[in-house]
């Protein structure tokens, strides 16, 4: 059993992830910042359920707070380290840009930092499908490159996968970076749109639909997205490239994984699915595209599939189905959050 390290663990993947990986077994070492971004009971909510495991340890501190984060891997002396805390949100990044630079520019150097002392087995970090930025080929492809990021949001996510890489080289420090896909599922985050579309509807509220639903998601369910984070924990990048689509890098242990569901759906769809679910006709208003905002994004994932014989597989309406239980036993069934 591994002791493993998880930053975010308050937080929405975060919690299923160490849920999971407490389960299984492993002693788990949480950190997360308890932040205001969104909603701070509901963080307090998933960490009480993780609280209940015995071999679960909790640390509250800012990441870029290098004295307070030091102290604490200290103590928790990773074997592995999974870093997915963050000052998360495409479109918040716009009002508030400097805290995606603190956190995840200044606190990604922290963790690195930690995996370097503790010369951890694999450090593994979170990255984003924002990092494609203005590419338009489609599915994205983790060897496409990606130098055109529309907001500062996802620049510092690839800012961190160019500062891990570095650590990889210098140390031989195996290193794993995550482009996730709109994670959705119960505990989710209420920022996000399909959270904000049922505490809408729920409420009477219209809900905004950007670029006039001409918009199309590679919409990935929280279960299949944690078991496919735990099976890559033991795809450790080595020398050697697996399969004809690695990006293993040529001088350094490191790589770059796309984890989605490999399908791109239209937002309205989405809509459907989550109308059909509630048994509910939405009242949809029409909206411009944001700034920032990308029209599509499309998950090829050979390569997670070559490196774990896994690909996530929920379709978007058993999806929407279970996050909708889950929203109305946690808020009840007409009372918005
Ligand atoms: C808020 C946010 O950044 N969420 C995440 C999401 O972005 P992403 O923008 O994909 O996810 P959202 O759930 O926020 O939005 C999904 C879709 O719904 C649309 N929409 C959203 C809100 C709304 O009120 N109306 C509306 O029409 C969006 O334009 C988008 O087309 O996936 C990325 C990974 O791929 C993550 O890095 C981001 O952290």
């Amino acid at each position: 059993m591994t002791r493993i390290m998880v930053t975010g663990a308050a937080g929405f993947i975060g919690f299923h992830l160490c849920k999971l990986l407490l389960s299984a077994g492993h002693t788990v070492f949480g950190h997360d910042g308890m932040t205001e971004y969104y909603d701070v009971s509901l963080k307090q909510a998933r960490l009480a359920q993780l609280r209940e495991f015995g071999a679960f340890t909790f640390h509250e501190g800012a990441l870029e707070d290098a004295n307070n984060f030091s102290s604490f891997s200290d103590l928790a002396h990773p074997e592995v380290i999974v870093h997915l805390g963050a000052q998360a949100g495409v479109r918040y990044s716009l009002e508030n840009p400097r805290a995606y630079v603190d956190t995840n520019v200044v606190g990604t150097f922290n963790v690195m930092e930690a995996a370097r002392t503790h010369a951890v087995r694999h450090l593994l970090m979170a990255s984003t499908s924002s990092a494609y930025g203005a590419n338009t080929i489609m599915p994205f492809d983790e060897r496409q490159k990606a130098d055109t990021p529309l907001t500062i949001y996802a620049a510092t996510k690839k800012a961190t996968e160019a500062m891990g890489h570095s650590y990889a080289h210098l140390h031989d420090l195996p290193t794993t970076m995550f482009r996730f896909f709109t994670v959705y599922g119960p505990w989710g985050r209420p920022d996000m749109a399909y959270f904000k579309f049922v505490s809408a509807i729920l409420d009477g509220r219209p809900i905004d639909i950007y670029n006039h639903g001409e918009m199309w998601r590679d919409f990935t369910y929280s279960e299949d997205l944690v078991r496919a984070i735990s099976l890559l924990i033991d795809a450790v990048p080595g020398t050697e490239p697996i399969g004809a689509v690695d990006t293993l890098s040529p001088v350094a242990p490191f790589r770059v994984v796309n984890i989605g569901n490999g399908k791109s759906e239209k937002l309205t769809d989405f809509i459907d699915a989550i109308e059909q679910a509630l048994g509910i006709t939405a009242k949809r208003n029409y909206m411009e595209i944001q700034a920032g905002d990308v029209p599509a994004t499309w998950a090829d994932n050979r390569l997670l599939r070559d490196l774990t014989g896994y690909v996530p597989k929920t379709d978007i309406r058993s999806g929407i189905e279970r996050f909708v239980e889950w929203y109305q036993s946690y808020y009840g069934p007409h009372v918005s959050q």
